[in-house]
């Protein structure tokens, strides 16, 4: 699970000059994602655009009377750059307003805001620092997005990254990776926004949120656009959608890959959950539509985005539902069918046919280890087929180059062979299956696991985390996760608690340890493993920090257990505790993969 950083923590979780070019640097922090020359907007023309009124706050409260050209939008004082328009939210825990005065300072030149914002800066003349115009909306959150996209969107006439966006539970990441290879390897200059990094000229930028806000993604679109970017993909979150953070902009392409539990805690239900995503496949977002409908949620979204697109805007995808028929009965699916035939395993990958409308056949081969990389390869091939690149353009693609087998960083990605040593970006229970079931060793190998859960977040996947475990895994190792500001034990307890109750209640035969710190459950599963065995540490991913409490401590699954694996082979542990620095590199002496 991400770990959440503020923005401002952000310069402190990236290793310095991880990736750096010194020969070119690229500008600090808040700049590094702003695009070079930005335009300058009147203020007022803002106000007119989202219907605000002109706050009571300050001398120089008056709109008309100042007029400031604004160059920017930020709705963090970490991010704010002078000229900006500072959006100051009510937020979970305090009011945007508390911090107009710190935006002014960096200098933003007017501050939009709700009433009690308003009332806030009002109410305290000695913060109002806010000698600087103030808008008020009902609902600022919401025009957020318009106000960046005025701001940093195109000219007229000017050329823009064709667009295409991937949401779901599961899948999002990896699948953009794949879009933009293929979209790379037909020649295009590809940009990226999602979990791992920002993509969008010459340097990537490590990620903070999976989506960003909505003025980091009009402003990282606009850098995209100085750099010659000709196509970009995104993933799109649940949370950027319920929070605003793609409006104003119209994908070409959008991607559904599935929905499985998670997020509880923001949206409440599984049908809540939908409707957040739902909002991605409407007009205002997206001119046309992949949806995989392999399930129920996959058929519902596909009818959804029929009715609001239109069916020619629509291609329909089956992976492991190819033929099956909906719980309700139903077989009819609306748009370009298209279902994925002949699945070969293929060294760690699979190859596999594409059947579409009209005997349409596309082959193609993923070497990305999993089942379920051959529903995001599908997805992705089809994403850029609706972008316009037609089918035999497509196969020669596929057949002469390797775009469906990218590098994604902690998705799936083997750090030892003997044993088998996956690290893994699972953490929810849909993905934790899937994970487990493509680790599986051959033959009598044992699969062992070491996982934990995520503090501070959907805490009823905690014992159903636990139970897939002790059912697919032969050994069981919990530890610790990203707790948060969580207390780490009761969190283990609570996915234990699902261990030993599928242990019990199914007679499960599972080897079943509790061991933290995660570096050392890591070793210890090392020192249970075989030659012939396979582990999955799964969770983390490619992320290098783990918070607790507050602080980041250094982390990165992929350099433990390549570590671990390396003393093993030298037949001695690795310092207990050390505390890894991350590192560059690709492989060690011994040929393991690094971070
Ligand atoms: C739950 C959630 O999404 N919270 C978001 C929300 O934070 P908040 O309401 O707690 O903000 P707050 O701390 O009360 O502060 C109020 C306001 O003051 C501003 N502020 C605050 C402090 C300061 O020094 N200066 C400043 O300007 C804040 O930017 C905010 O606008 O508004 C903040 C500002 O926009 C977001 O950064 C923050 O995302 C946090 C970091 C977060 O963790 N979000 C996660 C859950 C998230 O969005 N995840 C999704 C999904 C990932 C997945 O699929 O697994 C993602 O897209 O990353
Ligand atoms: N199509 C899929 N179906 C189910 N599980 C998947 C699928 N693709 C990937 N996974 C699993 O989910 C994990 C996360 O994959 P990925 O990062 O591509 O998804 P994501 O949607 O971006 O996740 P997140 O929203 O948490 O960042 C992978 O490490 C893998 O275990």
């Amino acid at each position: 699970m991400p770990t959440d950083h503020s923005a401002s923590a952000d310069a402190a979780r990236v290793p310095a000059g991880d990736h750096a070019n010194a020969a070119d640097e690229p500008p600090a922090g808040a700049a590094a994602l702003r695009p070079a020359h930005p335009r300058s907007v009147p203020l007022s023309e803002l106000r007119t655009l989202i219907g605000a009124q002109a706050g009571a706050a300050g001398a120089a409260g008056a709109v008309e009377a100042v007029d400031p050209a604004v160059t920017g939008v930020s709705l963090n004082t970490s991010q704010t750059l002078p000229g900006d328009l500072y959006a100051a939210l009510p937020g979970a825990h305090r009011h945007g307003a508390q911090f107009a005065a710190a935006a002014v300072e960096a200098g933003a030149v007017a501050v939009l805001t709700d009433p009690e914002g308003a009332a806030l800066l009002g109410a305290d003349t000695a913060r109002a620092g806010v000698a600087v115009p103030v808008l008020v909306h009902a609902q600022p959150r919401t025009v957020v997005g318009a106000l960046s996209a005025r701001v940093f969107g195109p000219a007229q006439g000017e050329a823009a990254p064709a667009l295409y966006a991937v949401t779901g539970t599961n899948g999002k990441t990896t699948t953009t990776y794949l879009t933009t290879a293929l979209l790379g390897a037909a020649g295009a200059k590809t940009g990226l926004i999602g979990t791992i990094e920002i993509l969008a000229g010459r340097t990537p930028i490590p990620s903070v949120l999976t989506t960003p806000e909505a003025p980091q993604v009009h402003s990282v679109l606009a850098l995209m656009r100085e750099h010659g970017v000709g196509a970009a993909a995104m993933e799109v979150s649940s949370h950027a959608l319920s929070y605003h953070r793609v409006d104003g902009i119209r994908f070409d392409v959008a991607g559904f890959t599935n929905l499985t539990q998670d997020h509880l805690d923001l949206h409440g239900s599984m049908g809540e959950y939908f409707a957040a995503k739902a909002q991605l496949f409407t007009p205002e977002h997206t001119r046309r539509a992949v949806v995989l409908a392999d399930d129920d949620w996959g058929r519902a979204m596909a009818a959804h985005a029929a009715e609001q697109l239109g069916a020619d805007a629509l291609t329909t995808l089956l992976v492991d539902g190819a033929d099956a028929t909906a719980s309700d009965g139903t077989t009819d699916l609306p748009g370009a069918v298209w279902r994925v035939i002949d699945v070969v395993r293929d060294g760690l990958g699979h190859r596999f046919t594409l059947a579409g409308p009209d005997g349409a056949r596309l082959r193609a081969r993923t070497g990305l280890p999993g089942g379920f990389n051959v529903a995001n390869a599908a997805l992705a091939v089809l994403m850029v087929h609706a972008g316009g690149m037609d089918a035999p353009q497509l196969q020669r693609l596929l057949d002469e180059t390797d775009a469906l087998t990218p590098q994604v960083p902690g998705r799936m990605q083997v750090i030892g062979t003997a044993p088998h040593a996956i690290v893994d970006f699972a953490h929810n229970p849909d993905a934790l299956v899937r994970a487990l079931e493509a680790t599986r060793p051959a033959g009598d190998g044992k699969l062992l696991i070491v996982f934990g859960a995520t503090g501070d977040r959907d805490a009823t996947k905690r014992p159903l985390m636990g139970e897939i475990a002790a059912r697919l895994a032969d050994v069981v190792i919990v530890t610790d996760d990203d707790p948060h500001d969580e207390d780490p034990a009761p969190i283990r307890a609570a996915v234990l608690a699902g261990v030993h109750r599928a242990v019990l209640d199914e007679r499960l035969g599972t080897v079943v340890e509790e061991v933290h710190p995660r570096a050392q459950a890591i070793r210890r599963a090392v020192e249970l493993a075989g030659p012939q065995d396979s582990i999955l540490v799964a969770g983390r991913g490619h992320e290098v920090w783990q918070e607790v409490k507050g602080v980041n401590l250094p982390l990165d699954d992929r350099q433990e257990l390549a570590d671990a694996l390396a003393a093993g082979r030298r037949g001695q542990a690795p310092a207990d505790g050390a505390a890894p620095e991350p590192r560059d590199g690709r492989h060690d002496e011994e040929g393991n993969t690094r971070a």
